[in-house]
């Protein structure tokens, strides 16, 4: 297996430029190819994420062109896929998988839904029980609740509220907002249960009106769309850069420099961006322009102890900054990260993997359903050899530790392609 040793070092400091946003990237992909007309799509991620939907567009007859770098031309099919038969490989990419479930059940074809083995160990069940209340054809090819998927051509009625549960994960409720569109009629929904990242709901809002689609809500419980809606090219559409990819370099500054980050700033629409508050809060000095976040160390890292909800993917950079905590009791060298239950049904069990490898490290750790505990040693533990599971996440956030002044290997350090393939090239260049 590939290995990547990080000398230790103390210090980091410079500038860095994201690349795009996950989220935005695989949610304009698809409104673009549902809507009428031509967008084209600027900074687009380039990634494996977003390679599974650029693909699953492609087999399903959408006209993609790659115009300059980063940039695409989609060709809108006005909410009607050409193919009305396809074999998806969507890999691990949630943002994908979930998304184009519910707009492919909506499309009145037959398509098998397949990815990574872990993506199969990933929930759908929450999502295709919604679908199958109006009438979706969504039959499970393999354990109840997950997939692969095989959908089939149906009858749709949304007349009755469609209720949905929104406490495994919010891409179950983004695929469904960005599916009803299609039906053509009015349609509300129900969340069921509490709705976890709630920040993500915000992002796909967004992203609906500026393709025209204006979702009514009230609260986080019911949301409306009315009869007609459609979804329109915008021209062109920008893609800000990706706020949890700047969760490590906001990070990097906090622990141990002085960092700036653009791409992503006061005016970013990505729940993410949050992390800034919480970094602020364990006693970095942030800064933000319109298209930049800026993140120094102020000389001490306090413990903290935070809800993480609104914030899931960025609060594993919070877990290994903890491990910079000084302080003469445990007491004051233990922060706490809550309501992260999500963590467990991601690119691994990310409780479970982040307590292992801090472990590693030196690190106390108290696990829960839904947190973690993570006290720093009064010091780390040099050469640990961190196992990443295939979670580009571990990979980015451990590499942090470098910064501590103590060498540490990343294995697999390739699974960063899931959303930032050049993740290591620009960790080292603000590294002194
Ligand atoms: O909608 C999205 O773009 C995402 C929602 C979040 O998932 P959950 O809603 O499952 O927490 C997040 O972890 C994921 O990386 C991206
Ligand atoms: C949870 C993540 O990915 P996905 O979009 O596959 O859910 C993530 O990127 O941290």
């Amino acid at each position: 297996m590939e290995q990547l040793h990080l000398p230790a070092s103390h210090k980091a400091q410079g500038a860095i430029t994201l690349p795009g946003s996950k989220s935005i990237s695989n949610r304009t992909l698809l409104l673009a190819a549902l809507a009428d007309g031509v967008t084209v799509i600027r900074d687009l991620l380039a990634s494996d994420d977003t390679a599974r939907m650029l693909e699953a567009l492609s087999a399903l007859g959408v006209k993609l062109e790659n115009i300059s770098e980063n940039a695409w031309q989609v060709t809108g099919c006005s909410g009607n896929f050409p193919n009305k038969q396809a074999d998806l490989f969507l890999g691990n990419a949630g943002t994908a998988f979930r998304p184009l479930t519910a707009a492919l059940a909506f499309s009145g074809g037959d398509y098998h839904l397949h990815g990574i083995a872990r993506m199969h160990e990933r929930p759908i069940g929450d999502l295709v029980d919604a679908l199958q209340q109006v009438g979706a054809q969504v039959s499970y090819l393999g354990n109840t609740g997950y997939p692969p998927l095989q959908i089939s051509p149906a009858q749709l009625d949304v007349s009755q509220a469609i209720k949905i549960r929104g406490d495994v994960s919010s891409q179950f409720l983004t695929a469904l907002l960005m599916a009803l569109p299609l039906t053509g009629q009015a349609a509300s929904i129900e969340v069921v249960g509490e709705l976890i990242s709630k920040p993500y709901i915000e992002i796909t809002l967004n992203l609906m009106q500026r393709f025209g689609v204006t979702v009514h809500r009230d609260g986080w419980q019911h949301f409306y769309i009315a009869a007609g809606a459609r979804y329109h090219a915008p021209g062109e559409i920008y893609v800000e850069g990706d706020a949890s990819s700047a969760s490590y370099f906001i990070g990097a500054g906090i622990v141990a420099g002085d960092v700036t980050v653009n791409g992503v700033g006061a005016q970013s629409i990505q729940g993410d961006i949050r992390f800034a508050e919480a970094a602020n809060l364990m006693g970095g000095r942030i800064s933000y322009g319109d298209n930049h976040v800026r993140a120094e160390n102020t000389g001490t890292l306090k413990a903290i102890d935070l809800d993480c909800n609104h914030i899931p993917d960025a609060a594993m950079t919070l877990a290994v900054m903890a491990m910079f905590v000084h302080g003469d009791s445990d007491q004051d060298r233990t922060t706490t990260l809550r309501n992260i239950a999500s963590w467990r049904v991601k690119e691994t069990d990310r409780i479970a993997a982040m307590a292992t490898e801090l472990r590693k490290v030196g690190a106390t750790v108290v696990e829960g359903p839904d947190y973690i505990q993570v006290t720093a040693p009064l010091q780390l533990t040099p050469n640990a050899v961190i196992d990443t599971y295939d979670d580009h996440r571990m990979a980015m956030c451990f590499s942090l530790l470098s910064l501590a002044g103590v060498p540490i290997t990343i294995n697999d350090p390739k699974c960063v392609g899931k959303t930032f393939p050049e993740y290591f090239k620009v960790f080292a260049s603000i590294v002194r």
